[in-house]
């Protein structure tokens, strides 16, 4: 199978509050590639996340999606980006089910039914929170919560996965669970970023690692 690079990253600089989190930060992502983000805490991954999915304006530097400056076409490349920050962007208000339904309304995901809700239920099922789907996120625990956040990696046809901290509050048969859909999205060529203070607990081969340090 031909390789493609996903993501190339060009001379990024962040500075926040007079202080340089990174300059010229330079790095690839091919497809089928899982990459981890490191760094202490302040050191500026979320501030990389953030300029990356274009939440934060990108004041220096330039990203290339498939060998395109996204600036030239960034609906391309965010409508192939699933971002899973801090704030998940669940709504708490509603239940499971509706939030699945609601980001498949906006995401157009086809990969469970829009007509039959069974799948839904199954699909929460192998989350975790049977019993649980019909009563609104905000009375989950915190790791419940994650784990509805996280159905969009069952759903999702985005190309590239970039999830901050996605292990937070997520207990050890759970955190396995998820690699084991981080393979899967690799098999199907898509590509896994992520931020973890935590090791993966599974083997993948060619992991990569890019470290950011603090700098006072
Ligand atoms: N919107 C903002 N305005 C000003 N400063 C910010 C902003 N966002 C982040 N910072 C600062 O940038 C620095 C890096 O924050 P960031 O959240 O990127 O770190 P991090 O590496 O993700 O940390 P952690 O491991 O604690 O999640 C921090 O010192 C923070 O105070």
């Amino acid at each position: 199978m031909r390789v493609f690079l996903l993501l190339k990253v060009e001379n990024i600089t962040c500075i926040r509050q007079d202080r340089c989190l990174f300059e010229n930060l330079s790095f690839e992502l091919p497809q089928s590639t899982i990459m981890q983000l490191e760094g202490p805490n302040g050191a500026g991954k979320t501030s990389l996340f953030r300029i990356l999915a274009g939440f934060t304006r990108l004041e220096q530097g330039k990203r290339f999606w498939f060998g395109k400056n996204v600036v030239d076409d960034e609906e391309t490349f965010l409508s192939e980006l699933l971002y899973i920050g801090h704030k998940t962007g669940v709504n708490t208000q509603l239940n499971a089910v509706e939030n699945i339904r609601f980001w498949q309304e906006t995401h157009g995901y086809t990969h469970i039914s829009k007509n039959d809700v069974s799948d839904c239920y199954d699909l929460l099922a192998n989350l975790g929170l049977v019993g649980l789907e019909d009563i609104p996120v905000r009375m989950l625990s915190a790791g419940q919560q994650r784990r509805v956040a996280l159905a969009r990696l069952w759903i999702s046809e985005a190309k590239l996965w970039m999830l901050d901290e996605p292990f937070t509050a997520v207990d050890k048969k759970g955190v396995t669970l998820l690699q084991e859909q981080f393979k899967k999205q690799l098999a199907r060529g898509g590509s896994v970023f992520l931020t973890s203070h935590q090791d993966l607990t599974e083997h993948f081969e060619d992991l990569k690692i890019l470290s950011l340090e603090y700098k006072i």
